[in-house]
């Protein structure tokens, strides 16, 4: 018998009609093959918010001015954001890395240094990355894997934060997939009409700049940002060590596109927690191929569908560890 047949034995042997924990089985076969075992573990459970500024933010793509980056920064280390509140209900350890925010903190125990530069270059000027920040994200994301609040970690969540970051997933995105602008682009945190306009001028005139761009590394290179650049590279990382990766919303998603077209193994390990309000969304996991957990109409980012997903998954894992079997439990099997 091969290790999916194993697995498959555990979970029929488990008291219920079979099949009948839906896609609970799904996600407890999921984790088993990742993790070779039929005694999935699910240690440390992490979430990491990703921060970054964004060039284009100053041409007025976002509902909220810049500074908001910095801001929720603190207010993550204070405890006080959504995620915050989410990863306490549910357990999670929770990480905050500066990936690229353009402030300078005091150095604290619950925020992680790994600024690639001070916000990136507005893509409307030029690439929002160069080919050293790049290669800068893969070598930290490896080091950021190796700390030692970190090694141990089974499940990473990503989540992010970073005013006008709608703009490059959607940039992303259509690049990507070759998917017309309006397919692609939302309100972000809510620009109104007019707001609306201008993001649209401003993101179809990017695109039209950028055209050459059709690699996944041109493609991130080009559009940004610095904590969507460390969010694919830190995923790619978390799958070759084994850890199982739980996606956020739009911008997390349209890291882990960029991810997936650099090396497609990583969607074994890739378990995706909602389907945000943020109108690409959708589309972008139909691409992907990706089934959300959850649909909650939440579109807030930070890690926050991720956090609300995490109780599914544990649940996935328990019943496989702790679920009687109907030999054990003297229940009688079908005929
Ligand atoms: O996760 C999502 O699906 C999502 C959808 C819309 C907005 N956001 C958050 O809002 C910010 C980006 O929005 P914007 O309008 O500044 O591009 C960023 O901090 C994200 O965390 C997040
Ligand atoms: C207040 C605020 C909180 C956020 N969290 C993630 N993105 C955000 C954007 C804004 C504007």
């Amino acid at each position: 018998m091969n290790l999916l047949q194993e697995i498959q034995q555990k979970i029929d042997q488990k008291t219920k009609p079979i099949g009948a924990l839906g896609e609970l089985e799904n996600l407890a076969k999921q984790i088993c093959m990742v993790q070779e075992t039929t005694s999935p573990s699910l240690k440390n459970p992490t979430i990491i918010v990703f921060a970054g500024d964004h060039g284009l933010a100053k041409e007025g793509v976002s509902a909220y001015p810049q500074e908001v980056t910095f801001q929720m920064v603190y207010n993550f280390l204070n405890g006080g954001a959504a995620i915050n509140v989410f990863s306490r209900q549910h357990d999670l350890n929770l990480k905050v890395v500066d990936a690229g925010v353009n402030f300078d903190f005091e150095p604290h125990p619950d925020l992680i240094d790994m600024k690639i530069g001070k916000g990136t270059e507005s893509s409307l000027r030029g690439n929002a990355l160069n080919a050293d920040q790049i290669s800068d994200c893969f070598d930290k994301a490896k080091a950021l894997l190796e700390r030692d609040d970190l090694k141990d970690v089974d499940i990473v969540g990503f989540g992010e934060m970073g005013i006008g970051n709608t703009s490059s997933a959607t940039l992303i995105m259509s690049a990507l997939y070759q998917l017309r602008l309006d397919e692609c682009i939302g309100k972000g945190t809510g620009v109104d009409p007019e707001g609306f306009k201008r993001k649209y001028d401003v993101l179809e005139k990017v695109l039209e700049k950028h055209q050459g761009a059709t690699s996944p590394e041109q493609i991130l290179s080009a559009f940004g940002g610095f904590e969507i650049a460390m969010i694919a590279t830190t995923m790619l990382e978390a799958a070759s060590k084994g850890k199982m990766i739980l996606v956020d919303g739009f911008i997390v998603t349209a890291a882990y596109a960029i991810a997936k077209a650099m090396n497609p193994e990583i969607q074994k390990n890739a378990i995706f927690s909602h389907v945000s309000d943020e109108k690409g969304h959708r589309l972008l996991l139909q691409k992907l191929e990706a089934h959300p957990l959850l649909q909650l109409g939440m579109r807030l980012g930070e890690g926050t569908g991720a956090a609300m997903a995490f109780p599914i998954i544990q649940s996935a894992v328990n019943f496989m560890n702790e679920m009687a079997s109907f030999e054990s439990a003297n229940v009688s099997d079908k005929e």
